[in-house]
């Protein structure tokens, strides 16, 4: 039996369904990323699995013990399992280091300062640590609010697009420390987010929701490879819909600019991009904008193109 298994989770609000027949098995140890829009259900995922909202179907096992819901236990919530998201509460009036050791307050004092210090020195805290949290910055806040979520080290770590305060750098360096904290403590992870790229930062384990629904799950070169649906393959890249052929698209990079051919159009825009220059190209046929990738950056604004791709990169989509 797996260390974390989420069984056929349903929540529905009046007659909205948030969640449908949700299922997931996790190891001990196993970080998984979910990727869903705005308003796909995960958040309401993250609060069943918490114990912290009532399901409407299904149930939550952790290590063979089944979690209950806010019905069913007076003081909702576990401490083995910790859910952190953007809204995080430290108290105002206590500092750095009082706010991370709160959490451990029926613990054995040298545990307390041992275990404060050590998430202080992980997190790069300890020049704050007297510091209250109006004197921080909104990363510094976020990673007391982390270091009071590892306090009690929690089995579960369920991660709510906590960085959403943080501008892309502070993002990126927060997300490297905590997956070499958590690797070492051997946390199992769940992180939902709407981005990608910060979901491929923690780990390269996705999977995709859409309106409740799990949609594919796998790892990024498989979904990237293979999406089953237009919002999956969207996440790795735009795609290009092929005039007359029913749902078939192709990625801009799997696309070959040549000066002769049967697929002809105009360079309409070109923006400089790190690797390659971006190319909105208008098609003769049907007049759609495709976007492709100029890797050589040679064609401008106003030339002719003809466009290549091979019959193997074509991706054949739901909605
Ligand atoms: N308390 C509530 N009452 C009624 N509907 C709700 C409630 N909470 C969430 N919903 C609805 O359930 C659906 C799923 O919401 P949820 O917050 O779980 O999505 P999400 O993927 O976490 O979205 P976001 O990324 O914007 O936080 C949404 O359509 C939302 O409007």
């Amino acid at each position: 039996m797996s260390f974390l298994s989420i069984r056929h989770l349903s929540k529905s609000y009046d007659a909205q369904v948030a969640l449908h027949d949700f299922s997931l098995e996790l190891e001990k140890g196993e970080f998984i990323s979910i990727v869903g829009e705005s308003g796909s259900g995960k958040s309401t995922l993250l609060r069943m699995v918490a114990g912290l909202m009532t399901q409407s179907t299904g149930e939550v096992v952790l290590d063979g013990t089944v979690i209950q819901n806010p019905a069913q236990k007076l003081v909702p919530g576990y401490d083995q399992i910790k859910l952190i998201h953007q809204d995080y509460q430290l108290f105002p009036n206590s500092t750095v280091e009082e706010n991370i050791s709160r959490p451990l307050i029926q613990y054995d004092a040298d545990y307390r300062a041992y275990r404060v210090n050590l998430l202080m020195r992980q997190l790069g805290l300890e020049n704050y640590k007297d510091r209250l949290p109006r004197q921080l910055s909104g990363g510094q806040q976020q990673k007391v609010a982390i270091a009071q979520a590892l306090a009690v080290e929690p089995e579960v770590l369920l991660l709510d697009e906590p960085f959403s305060h943080l501008d892309s750098i502070q993002k990126q360096r927060l997300i490297f420390e905590l997956k070499e904290i958590l690797t070492e403590m051997g946390t199992t992870v769940i992180f939902v987010t709407h981005d990608l790229d910060d979901a491929l930062r923690l780990t390269d384990s996705l999977l995709i929701v859409q309106k409740g629904k799990m949609v594919q799950r796998g790892n990024s070169r498989a979904l990237c490879e293979h999406p089953k649906t237009r919002y999956v393959a969207r996440l790795f890249s735009s795609i290009n819909l092929i005039p007359d052929r029913f749902n078939s698209y192709v990625r801009p990079s799997d696309i070959r600019l040549r000066t002769k051919g049967e697929l002809m159009g105009h360079v309409v825009d070109q923006r400089f991009l790190v690797h390659y220059n971006s190319l909105q190209i208008r098609l003769r046929e049907g007049g759609h904008i495709w976007e492709v990738d100029d890797p050589a950056r040679k064609y401008q604004i106003g030339d002719r193109v003809y466009l290549h791709f091979d019959e193997e990169k074509v991706l054949v989509l739901k909605s």
